[in-house]
């Protein structure tokens, strides 16, 4: 398993070692101690996947407030997405940026999205299978949103289209406007 710290701080790339054989291949995709090893001790308590039929389909920007906040470990298992983190931490060197990356079936890469940011994806193709590890339930009194195309944050997606949404992120705030309860 290689960990790679992106330029945001706390955000990691994580890329399985893969044993192949004659079957196919096997994959480790979570490990606590080697993650311990790395410094990144985690308590996951959720599984979550998504489906979407759409290519340009976007999930988000999402996050859940304090006392709920959540860590995300997220990895697509089919098709190909683009993964974003925004720092979203008051006080934080990097509030508002962003990191991006493309997390596919065939690349196996997961991204590791710490509290204190908020998480969307673009679907780059059809019929696209997203999964993820979350350290904190559900709690829906605790959801929120920001907008997908906020100017002040600038996220290049690759596709230029108006993206398939729900009808929630459609109309989330901008980071300007959200309600935060997150610091540094
Ligand atoms: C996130 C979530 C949703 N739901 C329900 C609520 C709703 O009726 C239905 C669909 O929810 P949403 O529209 O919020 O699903 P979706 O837009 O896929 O939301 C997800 O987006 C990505 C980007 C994330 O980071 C996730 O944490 C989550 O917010 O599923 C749960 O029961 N448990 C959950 O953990």
């Amino acid at each position: 398993m290689k960990f790679t710290e992106t330029e945001l701080k706390d955000v990691w790339v994580i890329e399985p070692q893969v044993f192949g054989d004659h079957r196919g291949w096997f994959m480790e995709t979570y490990s606590e101690s080697k993650f311990k090893d790395q410094g990144i001790s985690l308590d996951f308590v959720q599984d979550n996947q998504s489906f979407s039929e759409t290519k340009g389909t976007l999930r988000g920007l999402h996050f859940q407030l304090n006392p709920k906040a959540q860590s995300k470990l997220i990895r697509c298992t089919k098709g190909v997405i683009f993964d974003v983190a925004v720092d979203i931490r008051k006080g934080s060197p990097n509030y508002g940026q962003w990191f991006g990356i493309e997390l596919s079936a065939e690349n196996k890469k997961q991204l590791l999205i710490p509290k204190g940011f908020a998480h969307g994806f673009m679907t780059l193709t059809e019929n696209v299978e997203v999964q993820y590890k979350c350290d904190e339930l559900y709690a829906p009194e605790c959801d929120g949103g920001i907008l997908w195309n906020d100017p002040s944050i600038g996220i290049k997606w690759p596709i230029d289209i108006v993206p398939v949404l729900s009808a929630k992120d459609e109309t989330a705030p901008l980071l300007k406007d959200a309600n935060l309860n997150f610091t540094y």
